[in-house]
């Protein structure tokens, strides 16, 4: 998707002489003739890039009055100068007030291109690393070689090219986000922004000035929202159900005209935006307890992907350890550690109902709390006691960890000998009283004993 660029020049013929080299170069160019101008363009959608002529002849603000406003109200937005041959001290001020660069007319196609392409990697390496900053560590890539993952990395090959709207139906901590971030990287859309914004974390009341924005009567109290700030990219609605119903229809009203008015104002915004969004939800049975739109429900599910639980793919679960520990271990430190059988079986044998996230939070919780030498292998009882507990138990309450470990026939016969030992001291040694109560013939149990060495 092509990056919004604002051409701001008093002179109509520089004006089109650098539109035109932009749009070439596959930028969408808008142009302003004056400081008033400029600003208006700026209100009716925020552009990625302001080329802004520093002597704006018959403007009510010159160029770097204006530049001060736009930084001002908009601190995100790349701007380049465009200097005069001699006001070369002009420009090095605007550097100074935030201008990303400037060019000296009169310039070469080559260099403008250059600048604006640089002030553009530029926009995008500062949302990479501000992304950084705020989300624990993503992955970069979707683990896992189980066939439902190979599945669904061939669904996000097929739909991340067409622009088409999708709609993700998985659990909690399944992947969603991640899976939105892979089709967004895939997409001819790559180098533009992923805001992502999730319906459970924003109050019903904030959601609209969440994703429409604010337009105060003056230039203070104004913000940028969601659906301007994705403008170009992905916008990842999270938790779609649980969006309140008159979001839902402003939503909608978004998708069939494609433009949005900001909380409070008046301009139409208009925004060329891919939807990805994502439920937990059966979103059927929301509609069917009036509780979500359908037509809304019907454009946003043009192609639904559906994410399969992490216990439904338990034999990705090594593969995914393997790979939080790395990047735990990178970003903190902490050496990696070996995980024994016993206590892979009883990782693969969980349920984990918060899905990925779940057992990623466990990899880092083992990693700090395992105790012993760091070259130890980690055995089933030092899982967390809420993972160890699905072990199966022992009559005795010992053993279960290693339980996992045997065949069928070995642990069977380890219970046994652990139940009957159990019993028999129960019923005090009395063979013909333990016999009844366990259900055997007196004969059988001695004959039973004697297999398993007890007595
Ligand atoms: N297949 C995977 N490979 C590697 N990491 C994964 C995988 N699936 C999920 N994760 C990681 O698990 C965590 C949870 O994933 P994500 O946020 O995408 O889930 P979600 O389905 O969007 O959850 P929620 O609905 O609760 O927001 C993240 O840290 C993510 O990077």
């Amino acid at each position: 998707m092509a990056s919004d660029i604002l051409i701001v020049d008093d002179e109509a013929d520089i004006r089109d002489l650098v539109a035109g080299i932009l749009e070439d170069e596959g930028y969408n160019a808008r142009t302003a003739g004056d400081s008033d101008s400029a600003l208006a363009a700026i209100e009716q959608r925020r552009p990625h890039l302001v080329l802004l002529d520093i002597w704006l002849e018959g403007s009510r603000l010159d160029g770097l009055q204006l530049l001060d406003v736009i930084k001002q109200h908009h601190p995100d937005v790349q701007v380049v100068m465009i200097s005069g041959h001699g006001n070369i001290e002009t420009a090095v001020t605007a550097i100074h007030k935030g201008a990303y660069d400037f060019i000296e007319k009169p310039f070469k196609a080559d260099r403008l291109v250059l600048v604006v392409e640089r002030a553009i990697e530029t926009l995008r390496l500062k949302r990479e690393v501000k992304e950084l900053k705020t989300f624990a560590p993503i992955a970069q890539h979707l683990v896992g070689s189980s066939p439902a993952m190979n599945q669904l990395r061939t669904s996000i090959d097929r739909v991340a090219p067409t622009n088409s709207r999708i709609l993700l139906v998985g659990p909690s901590g399944a992947g969603k986000e991640l899976t939105a971030r892979m089709i967004h990287s895939q997409s001819t859309r790559a180098n533009g922004p992923f805001v992502a914004t999730n319906a459970v974390m924003i109050t019903p009341e904030r959601m609209e000035t969440e994703l429409f924005g604010v337009e105060g009567g003056d230039q203070r109290g104004r913000t940028v929202g969601a659906l301007e700030e994705a403008h170009g990219g992905t916008l990842f609605l999270d938790e779609i159900a649980d969006m309140p119903r008159e979001t839902q229809s402003k939503i909608l009203r978004v998708l069939v005209d494609q433009n949005f008015v900001r909380v409070g104002g008046t301009t139409r915004v208009h925004v060329d935006v891919r939807i990805i969004s994502s439920t937990s939800r059966n979103l059927e049975a929301e509609i069917a307890a009036g509780r979500f739109r359908e037509d809304l429900y019907h454009r946003l599910s043009v192609v639904p992907i559906r994410l399969p639980s992490l216990a439904e793919r338990r034999e990705d679960i090594p593969e995914l350890i393997a790979y939080f520990m790395e990047q735990i271990s990178q970003t903190t430190g902490l050496p990696k550690r070996t995980i024994g059988e016993d206590a892979m079986a009883v990782l693969q044998a969980h349920d984990w109902p918060g899905n990925v996230r779940q057992l990623r939070n466990n990899v880092e919780r083992l990693l700090i709390l395992a105790g012993g030498d760091s070259d130890a292998t980690i055995n089933a009882s030092m899982l967390p006691q809420d993972v160890g507990a699905l072990m199966p138990a022992m009559p005795n309450g010992h053993g279960s960890d290693q339980i996992l470990r045997l065949p069928l026939r070995d642990a069977r016969e380890m219970f046994e000998r652990e139940y009957l030992a159990a019993q028999i001291s129960r019923f005090s040694g009395n063979i013909s009283r333990t016999a009844e109560f366990v259900g055997m013939e007196r004969s059988a149990l001695h004959r039973k004993l004697k297999t398993l060495g007890i007595g």
